[in-house]
This record gives structure tokens, sequence and C-alpha cells, in this order.
């Protein structure tokens, strides 16, 4: 399979620099008349298949809103990842994994390998048992022409308890994170720097600084845009000369407007005017 960092910059051309999120949380369901329960959970997402499936690049179920209603929310996230991939969306499965590495491998091949029906274009996940912990779904990853979203400075504001810390060297965690994540995507790259490499970095919108992003040469997610108060302005200035590789993720701002399709494309479109410097 092509590399997801060459389908990703391919789908921002094509459809727009944004990740819009499937976060159905109960306040939502309620909000679109569904009840708090799987049918409401599987109308909710399928309701946002139909209308972010065919036009948003990038496309990422809350795996946590599924894993709540237990199997039977798991089954409609198969069906939710399947369908997204068929309309033409790529699907990043936000489900933050981490754990020692033989753990570490039975996630990766729930979300990155051929053979799982969870299987999708990329992952989060999370590097506190140490960067090393994250090789299986790394490797894996690279394999498989899938892709992998390390956090590294969330949007939280208790993220930078651990995320700012510094280490002898002076980096702080969260640019230790971002250097391992370029050293792998430098590995990977074989033609200049135009490539986006397939491992990139979760950098929150809400921050007033980014760790430094010049040798990443792959994706930066940004969430926290909307709800959690970051803006586009917010974006333009964390992502300084970075642009290209910048995905704006917005779940709650979006899936407001609904549950009328034509409302939550509506939407997305305004969403994107809003980051067409992304464009440029
Ligand atoms: O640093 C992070 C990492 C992940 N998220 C996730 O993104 C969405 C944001 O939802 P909004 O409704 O747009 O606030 C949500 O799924 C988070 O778990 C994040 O916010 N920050």
């Amino acid at each position: 399979m092509t590399p997801f960092g060459q389908r990703l910059a391919d789908a921002l051309g094509r459809r727009g620099p944004l990740c819009v999120g499937i976060d159905p949380h109960p306040g939502l369901l309620t909000a679109w008349g569904l009840g708090d329960d799987v049918d409401g959970l599987a109308r909710f997402s399928e309701l946002c298949v139909e209308a972010f499936g065919d036009t948003v690049a990038v496309v990422k179920p809350q795996v946590a809103f599924f894993e709540a209603y237990g199997s039977a929310g798991l089954a409609v996230l198969e069906r939710t990842i399947a369908d997204l991939g068929e309309a033409g969306a790529l699907v990043l499965a936000d489900a933050k994994r981490g754990d020692i590495g033989s753990t570490m491998d039975a996630y990766a091949r729930t979300w990155l390998s051929d053979g799982s029906a969870l299987r999708s274009d990329a992952v989060t996940v999370s590097p506190y048992l140490g960067f090393g912990s994250l090789a299986p779904a790394l490797d894996l990853a690279a394999g498989t022409g899938r892709g992998v979203f390390v956090l590294a400075a969330t949007s939280n504001p208790e993220g930078a308890q651990f995320q700012r810390a510094r280490l002898d060297d002076g980096r702080t965690v969260a640019q230790v994170v971002v250097d391992e994540c370029a050293a792998r995507n430098s590995v990977a790259r074989t033609d200049g720097a135009a490539q986006l490499g397939s491992v990139g970095v979760v950098v929150g919108a809400t921050l007033t600084e980014a760790p430094d992003l010049s040798d990443l040469h792959g994706p930066i997610l940004m969430p926290g845009v909307g709800a959690q108060g970051g803006t586009a302005d917010d974006v333009r200035r964390l992502a300084g000369d970075h642009l290209r590789a910048v995905v704006p993720n917005v779940s709650r701002d979006v899936l407001r407007a609904g549950p009328s399709v034509a409302d939550l494309r509506a939407a997305v479109a305004r969403t994107l005017d809003g980051f067409a410097f992304l464009m440029n």
C-alpha cells in the first residue's frame, strides 16, 4: 500500500486540511434526538459517515466513546471504520494506546494489521512507557503502509506537567518525542524534503508554544480547536513554517451542527474556510 504520509498529503490536497472527529458524547446523542445506547451510537455514526466520508480528508473516531458500549459498541466502530474507508476518507483511530512492547504488539495488530476488523489508516499512541515501547506499532505501520500519531504536547492543561519537564540535555519531554518521530521519518524518507513521513505527532492547538517541529517531516495533528478554546489563529501561530504538515482536528464544534447531514457538511465547509491559509 502507498505509505500513509503520501496518502495523507494527497487527501489533504484534494479535500482540504481538516480532521473531523466522531465523538459520540452522550450529550450529543441526546441533542441529535438519539438514545444514549448502541442504536443511538450506530445512527450517530451513520450520519457522520454520510456527512464526512466523501468530503473530509481525515476522520477520527474517538475509540473511547465506542468502547463505552462494550462489544456492541466496538461492532459499530468496525462498521464505521470500514464505511468511512469505502467513502474515501482516511481513518485515524484515536485509541491512544501504549504499553510494554509485547502488549503493544497486540495493540499494533488491532489497529494496523491488514487482517484486523478494526484496521485503520492510522492510530494515536502514547509514549509514556518510553518511545522504544512503541516500536511494534511503528514497525507494523511502516510495513503495512499505515501511520502512527504520537502524543507529544497535548491540548489539555494537565499535559504540561510531564510534557514540559526537561531532560538532562535541556530538551522538554515533548521535544524528545518529536525528535524520535523525526528520526523514524528520516529513515523512511527517500525522495527529499517534500515527502510527508508516516509518523506524526499530536500538538494541541491550545498551547502557548509548540515544540520545534522543523525536522519532523511528518504530519502534525492539532486537536483543541473550537470546544477547547483553540482558534485558527492559534493553529497558524503554532504551525510556523510547517503549514503543509498541519492537520487541525475539530470534533464538537462541527458535531454540534447535527443531526442534519447538510448542516454538518456546512459546518465542515465553514471550518475549512477558516483554515484556507494552510493550503497556500
Ligand atoms: O491532545 C489531544 C489529543 C487528543 N484529543 C482528542 O481530540 C478530540 C477533540 O475533541 P473536541 O470536541 O474538538 O474538543 C477528542 O476526541 C480528544 O480526545 C485532544 O483533544 N487533545
